[in-house]
């Protein structure tokens, strides 16, 4: 099985990010430094930002102030060497699995073929072989949310983005797709924000967790995960885990979001 090769991973960087819609501030200042191949999470109060620094970061809305460099260039215009999760599937109802991962190799004008091997090979490793040819309504949540993940790499994106992708998910369903994807990640190694709601999400799939303030949406601190991989279903096996969800409670603590 031929996979494409992996483009290089992108660094991103923000240098005191600020929006503005109207007269209300979402994002206030934000300093962040994503490396290469690095997993980043944003963790955050409902509100604070999270989406909208995502789709700075993607080029899909300008900054009010502030500068986002992407690779060390400032970003002008969307990027497209990204594959982009969110929380809702997107898929399209009258095509299948297999067809909905293709549109986005046919929409960038790739060869076919390789592309369908490279998907074929995405959905093995996401465990959804059997499911190429179903179409969404024939899916569990889980199955679509697998079979988003193989649409954003199917071209091979230097950064994948992901904005609460597992939020609608069970809790079960939840912890298994989230060690797919991190395998998925230790292989393909690109530079991953992901934007979450969940402690374990976080920790257990991050090198590094950004703690986000509620509204206006800052960074309040930084948290450098070093738990092995892959990581246990079960994070609790860590004392350094408890440690980490400490951290995180605290600063939400700090900020009225938690408050007992
Ligand atoms: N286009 C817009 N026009 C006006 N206000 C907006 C717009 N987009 C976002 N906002 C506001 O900016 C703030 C941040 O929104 P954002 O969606 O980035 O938060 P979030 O942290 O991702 O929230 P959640 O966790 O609930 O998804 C919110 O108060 C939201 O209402």
């Amino acid at each position: 099985m031929t996979i494409t090769a992996v483009s290089a991973a992108a660094s991103i960087e923000g240098r005191g990010i600020v929006k503005t819609f109207g007269g209300f501030t979402a994002v206030d200042g934000l300093t962040l430094d994503i490396r290469s191949g690095e997993f980043v999470s944003l963790i955050g109060p409902s509100g604070c930002g999270k989406s909208t620094f995502m789709l700075m970061a993607a080029g899909l809305i300008p900054t009010s102030s502030g500068e986002l460099l992407v690779n060390g260039k400032p970003l002008r215009e969307p990027l497209t060497d990204i594959g982009i999760v969110f929380q809702d599937h997107l898929l399209l109802e009258f095509r299948t699995a297999l067809e909905n991962v293709m549109l986005q190799a046919e929409i960038r004008g790739l060869p076919l073929a390789p592309a369908k091997e490279r998907a074929l090979d995405l959905f093995k490793k996401l465990g959804i072989s059997h499911a190429v040819d179903r179409y969404p309504k024939q899916l569990s949540g889980g199955m679509r949310q697998r079979v988003s993940i193989a649409r954003a790499l199917i071209h091979d994106p230097s950064v994948l983005m992901m904005d609460e992708p597992f939020g609608a998910l069970d809790a079960i369903t939840r912890t298994q797709i989230r060690h797919d994807l991190e395998m998925l990640w230790l292989e393909q190694a690109k530079t991953v924000v992901f934007i979450t709601h969940s402690i374990d999400e976080a920790i257990g799939l991050s090198d590094r967790v950004l703690v986000m303030s509620p509204t206006p949406g800052r960074i309040v601190d930084e948290i450098k995960i070093e738990l092995p991989r892959p990581r246990p279903a079960h994070l609790g096996d860590y004392p350094s885990f408890n440690a980490y969800a400490d951290r995180i409670h605290d600063a939400f603590r700090r900020f009225g979001v938690i408050k007992y």
